[in-house]
């Protein structure tokens, strides 16, 4: 990736330095270089008055191209670029310097523009810093200068949530000057450019404002907040910690010492196994919606106004709020008038509860649910492009929908199934029909989990798929397209080893919640007592019955599931289950679960961790033994998404292969003798442990 920046002078003495490296403009080091040295050129020429910066096509610069970081090139260190260039170039230029900005202003790219004396930008921009996401911080001046343009409050939000601002936003708080249209954006910035000149508006340079940062006891005091938050959320991550001292640095030390500070910790941590993994899983996300042999076929996605649902219960009435949030209309069928209301009832408490998560403003509430129309009767379903049957686990109930469904829908119409465990493939026998059916799977509930499984059968047209892809992107879930359909599909087929090897662990004495303490401290965002309570225990008992039809001695009955259920403790839907619920999901351990926490057998957090975490590596490995999924990546995002695995470590074959298959396969080998099949590992992973061959062959573009 190299590109470069263009120079043109234009008859007004303003030069317009353009960076030109498709398709997002991205910052390589050949970027930089060029960059600085056209602005050393038009800063030297006396028929130069004044320069605007832009990117080519509509678009400002990406950011950084973060495949780079590994690199250490001519000019190793970054602070050659933040300090020599941004600073003592860009930033202290005698002729002023205004950025104009459209589509993305990312990272490095915006760290440019914030080094620029003005910002003139679209309203639809896209400004942000977002480079905690990689396991580093913004490198070229960015934890300095945003402070002082918007304030330490914003910026530290900005900053650690890796949180984009449109240019409209972004002028609100003082990080753009003024907003113009695309079409006139670099003249209205090389107007800018000549009024600085001329001292009609101001010549500011950021790193040294200080009339926008909060006084420095209320900004300690912000800082010391957002280290102890930082602390609770990620206690594995040092990133976002080092950025908050840099950040500090600045105010206590001067922004010039801190900019050093920043540049020496951006070296370090770019070398960091967080680094590496996390822009591993950048990547591995990026490519869950390419799926070769039906993407690459230039297929266009077909328009998809009006689904229809049916059945409005816990399923159905998440996914009718997951897709009128997402501006679909949708018709929810159900049987009768009560359960009818039951239904809308749920997804009218779905929205309320994203309005408690200030996910949702109060005032469109209303509207939203208006796009929902209850029915009695296939009738309507006569308009719609796309059903989705959302009814409990018997094949017969859904044989029968399908048939109704096929006299009433249009010929056009997908008929997709929300079920994981039954095989899509029995679900209508007529041949016509077969190329339209599609499972989509919403794991957990589906207006909360930001992940949608696509399962196609042999017979479901790639047309479909590619349908599909487009309606994921829109309700922005990321998409796992399953092309081998299986019983389980991906997620379930991990989320029930979790499960069940915790539950085999209790059985034998270990405390409860010493398994829960022990996989959250290593970075799950649930130990798998709590995402049992999540998932619920009649979506388990659906998975009980089928995992144990197809998959024999990996099943492993559990008692404890039993004893729970026969108590009527159904997880977090019902208030009771591991734990005990209140109306805004805090909770606390169940007393009635005590009997099971007799602590009998004793193992550090390491060894619960490797005992409850093996059997989901064993399990994709079977998914990857099956073919599945294309390519390991997509159960590395599916781990990250739906189990809630931390994704710096990359997702769960990324972290497999930093361990060993050949480690893993002697602990689960061992353990299979000591407890049982369910620890079996199989031909795969065994494959791969003999021949020390990476299980995913995935490796960070680092
Ligand atoms: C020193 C500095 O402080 C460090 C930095 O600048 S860190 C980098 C900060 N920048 C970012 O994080 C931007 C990440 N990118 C994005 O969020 C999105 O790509 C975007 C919103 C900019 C554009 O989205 P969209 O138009 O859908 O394009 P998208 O398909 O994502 O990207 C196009 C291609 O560029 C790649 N790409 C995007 N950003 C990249 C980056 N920063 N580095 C390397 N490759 C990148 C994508 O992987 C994709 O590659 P492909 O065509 O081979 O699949």
């Amino acid at each position: 990736m190299e590109g470069k920046t263009y120079l043109e002078i234009g008859a007004d003495g303003v030069a317009i330095i353009t960076i030109n490296n498709p398709p997002l403009n991205l910052l390589s080091a050949h970027v930089m270089l060029s960059l600085k040295e056209n602005t050393e050129l038009a800063l030297q020429r006396d028929d130069v008055k004044a320069i605007v910066i832009t990117g080519s096509n509509r678009k400002f610069s990406g950011g950084f191209d973060v495949t780079a970081f590994g690199n250490k090139g001519k000019h190793g260190k970054f602070g050659f670029f933040s300090i020599d260039f941004i600073t003592d170039i860009l930033e202290a230029a005698g002729k002023p310097l205004v950025a104009a900005i459209d589509g993305p202003a990312l990272g490095g790219g915006l760290e440019i523009a914030l080094a620029c004396h003005a910002r003139i930008s679209t309203s639809s921009a896209v400004l942000g810093l977002p480079e905690l996401r990689y396991g580093i911080l913004p490198g070229f001046g960015g934890t300095q200068r945003l402070p002082r343009l918007v304030g330490l409050r914003k910026a530290l939000e900005m900053i650690l949530k890796s949180k984009f601002v449109n240019g409209q936003d972004a002028q609100g708080m003082g990080l753009v000057d003024a907003i113009s249209s695309a079409d006139e954006l670099v003249t209205v910035a090389c107007h800018w450019a000549k009024d600085i000149l001329a001292q009609r508006r101001p010549w500011t340079v950021s790193l040294y404002r200080t009339d926008r940062l909060e006084p420095l006891p209320e900004a300690k005091m912000m800082l010391e907040h957002a280290r102890v938050k930082s602390k609770k959320q990620s206690p594995n991550l040092k990133h976002p910690l080092v950025c908050i001292d840099v950040m500090e640095e600045g105010l206590i030390r001067g922004p010039r010492a801190a900019l050093w500070k920043e540049s020496e910790a951006l070296s370090e941590l770019r070398q960091s196994d967080t680094c590496r993994s996390l822009v591993y899983y950048f990547f591995a996300r990026q490519r869950t919606s390419k799926v070769p042999g039906i993407t690459d076929m230039g297929l266009k996605p077909r328009k998809v106004n009006t689904f229809a649902v049916v059945g409005g219960g816990i399923m159905g009435s998440s996914i009718v709020t997951a897709l009128i949030v997402s501006n679909y209309r949708v018709i929810l069928k159900e049987m009768d008038e009560k359960a009818l209301l039951a239904g809308i009832e749920r997804v009218k408490v779905n929205l309320q509860d994203h309005v408690k998560k200030g996910k949702l403003a109060e005032a469109k509430l209303d509207k939203i649910l208006s796009r929902c129309k209850g029915v009695l009767h296939y009738e309507d379903f006569r308009e719609a492009d796309m059903v989705i049957e959302a009814v409990g686990e018997n094949i017969y109930l859904k044989q029968r929908i399908f048939a109704e469904l096929e006299s009433y829908c249009p010929p056009h119409c997908i008929l997709a199934s929300s079920s994981s465990m039954i095989n899509l493939n029995l679900i209508s026998e007529r041949k016509e029909l077969q190329n339209r059916i599609v499972g989509t799977h919403f794991f957990g509930q589906a207006h909360l989990l930001p992940i949608l499984e696509i399962v196609r059968t042999e017979k479901t047209s790639p047309q479909v798929i590619v349908d599909l892809l487009a309606i994921g992107k829109k309700m922005e879930k990321i998409p796992i397209v399953i092309i081998h359909n299986s019983t389980g599909s991906v997620m379930n087929r991990m989320f029930f080893p979790y499960s069940q090897a915790a539950m085999a662990l209790v059985e034998r004495g270990v405390d409860l919640y010493q398994i829960d303490r022990a996989a959250e401290a290593f970075g799950m965002t649930m130990g798998p007592f709590r995402m049992i309570d999540f998932v619920g225990f009649e979506v388990l008992t659906a998975m009980k019955v089928q995992f144990s039809k197809n998959f024999g001695e990996r099943f492993n009955e559990s008692k404890l599931f039993s004893v729970m259920h026969k108590g009527n403790q159904a997880g977090e839907t019902t208030l009771k289950g591991f734990y005990i619920y209140d109306r805004d999901s805090k909770f606390i351990p169940n007393p009635d679960t005590m009997t099971f926490v007799n602590k009998l057998m004793k193992l550090s957090d390491e060894e619960i961790v490797e005992m409850i975490l093996f059997p989901v590596v064993n399990a994709a490995c079977f998914l990857l033994e099956e073919k599945v999924v294309v390519k390991a990546s997509d159960l590395d995002v599916a781990s990250v998404m739906g189990l809630g695995f931390p994704e710096y470590r990359g997702g769960i074959v990324f972290w497999a292969d930093t361990i060993g298959p050949k480690h893993m396969h002697s602990k689960l080998e061992k353990w299979s003798e000591t407890y049982g099949a369910f620890f079996k590992p199989c031909a795969y992973l065994a494959e791969r442990a003999s021949k020390r061959t990476s299980l995913g062959q995935a490796k960070s573009r680092l």
